[in-house]
């Protein structure tokens, strides 16, 4: 009898957090996309635990998210997050969205990086700008994730409220080196060549004192530690009204805060015509520099408004997914095949071929349709 060779399994923990209306529908989807990766790389296990987080842990626990669970966050891997919130917790003190933010500020997930990118020539269209401006459109948002507004204390009055935005050098410093490494990653022809892109840093330092420190200490981190990246400044309102103008001309990094990379990072939902094809990646190191745990999660929130319909559009799950792989556990070439295969899928109107596009992008797929062709592209791609 011939000796057996058995490759050894790595095995990934992940806490799936499927959260509140759409959360569950999507990452449904990208669960099936993450059986596939297993299915065709036998020697990776993805081991998976589900808790709750959100509206629907108010509902069973009283609160957003349990020490429990921010506890089984921490010792996991990575975290799959569906986006939570909801018209019924409109009262709750505290609100479901309070519990992302504790898993962000316990996991120490400072950085979130949010790409926005049409992502096939024929998704033009889907865009209410004219097709000539926003074709060729690759930035990347990387917003401050665990301080200024929303960490900051807050008063809450009857008649009263506020909220301190407040900045450390040392919270700037670590978010401006993880612009930096973006930068070299997209590179200025957006995909990794031609030297690093440019960094557009966005602050309000003619009106805000954080604004001013976001402003002087990217500055000298730039000058100090990445001489050969371009560093520009723009100030955010002007910035918000460039992006919709001319949306190429800020291709490259923007680096920016926690309340402004969260209204920038859905004005790319106005670009691309939908935040259903918008991934995040709330992380806890320096991307290139070893693996790291995460917050991987969509742009968009829980939407109410087509919850239960199977219509929502699961890409934005799935790619968050892809950023897991590529973030989380470095596994490149996985986290690229499931890339393809939504470029794949996406781009089958434009080949000619059958629509399978959500109601968002103008097609008539349902959810599940659109995910199943993900696993049948994903599937063909890592046979290969
Ligand atoms: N990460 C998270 O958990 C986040 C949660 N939220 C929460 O989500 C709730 C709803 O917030 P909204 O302001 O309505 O923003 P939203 O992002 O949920 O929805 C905005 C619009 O985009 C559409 N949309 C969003 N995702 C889509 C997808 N994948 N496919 C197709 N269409 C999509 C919605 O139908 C809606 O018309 C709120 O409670 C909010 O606080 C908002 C943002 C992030
Ligand atoms: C805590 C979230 C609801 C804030 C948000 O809108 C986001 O992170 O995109
Ligand atoms: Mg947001």
């Amino acid at each position: 009898m011939g000796q057996q060779t058995t490759t050894p399994t790595t095995t990934y923990h992940i806490l799936v957090l499927p959260g509140d209306h759409v959360g569950p529908e999507v990452v449904t989807e990208a669960l099936k996309v993450l059986d596939v990766v297993e299915e065709c790389r036998p020697s990776l296990h993805f081991e998976r635990e589900f808790a709750l987080a959100g509206g629907c842990s108010i509902n069973a626990h009283g609160v957003p998210i349990t020490p429990a669970v921010l506890d089984q966050a921490a010792s996991s891997d990575a975290v799959l997050f569906g986006s939570v919130g909801g018209p019924e917790w409109a009262g709750s003190h505290p609100n479901p969205e309070s519990g992302l933010l504790s898993l962000r500020q316990r996991l120490d997930a400072f950085a979130n990086i949010r790409p926005c990118e049409v992502l096939v020539p024929s998704l033009v269209g889907a865009s209410p700008i004219k097709s000539e401006l926003v074709a060729g459109t690759k930035f990347v948002v990387v917003r401050e994730n665990c301080g200024g507004a929303y960490f900051g204390e807050k008063v809450e009055e009857e008649d009263r409220a506020s909220d301190l935005w407040v900045y450390r050098a040392e919270e700037v410093e670590r978010c401006a080196r993880v612009s930096a490494a973006i930068a070299r990653i997209i590179g200025r022809d957006g995909r990794g060549g031609g030297g690093p892109a440019v960094v557009w840093s966005s602050d309000k330092a003619n009106v805000l004192a954080s604004g001013r420190l976001w402003r002087r200490v990217t500055q000298r981190v730039f000058d100090k530690e990445f001489p050969d990246i371009e560093l520009r400044h723009q100030l955010a309102d002007s910035m918000a009204m460039l992006m919709v103008k001319d949306p190429t001309m800020f291709n490259g990094v923007i680096h920016t805060d926690n309340t402004f990379g969260d209204i920038l990072s859905d004005i790319s939902g106005g670009i691309t015509g939908t935040l259903g094809i918008l991934p995040s990646a709330s992380i806890s190191g320096i991307p290139g520099s070893g693996r790291c745990n995460g917050i991987y999660e969509p742009v968009h929130g829980s939407a109410p408004d087509i919850s239960g319909k199977g219509v929502v559009n699961p890409v934005a799950q799935i790619l968050s997914l892809a950023m897991m792989l590529r973030y989380s556990f470095l596994l490149t070439e996985e986290a690229s095949a499931i890339e393809n295969a939504v470029t794949r899928v996406l781009d089958e109107k434009g080949n000619g071929g059958l629509e399978i596009r959500t109601k968002d992008l103008g097609g008539t797929a349902s959810t599940a349709d659109v995910g199943n062709a993900i696993c049948t592209a994903v599937r063909s791609i890592l046979s290969k």
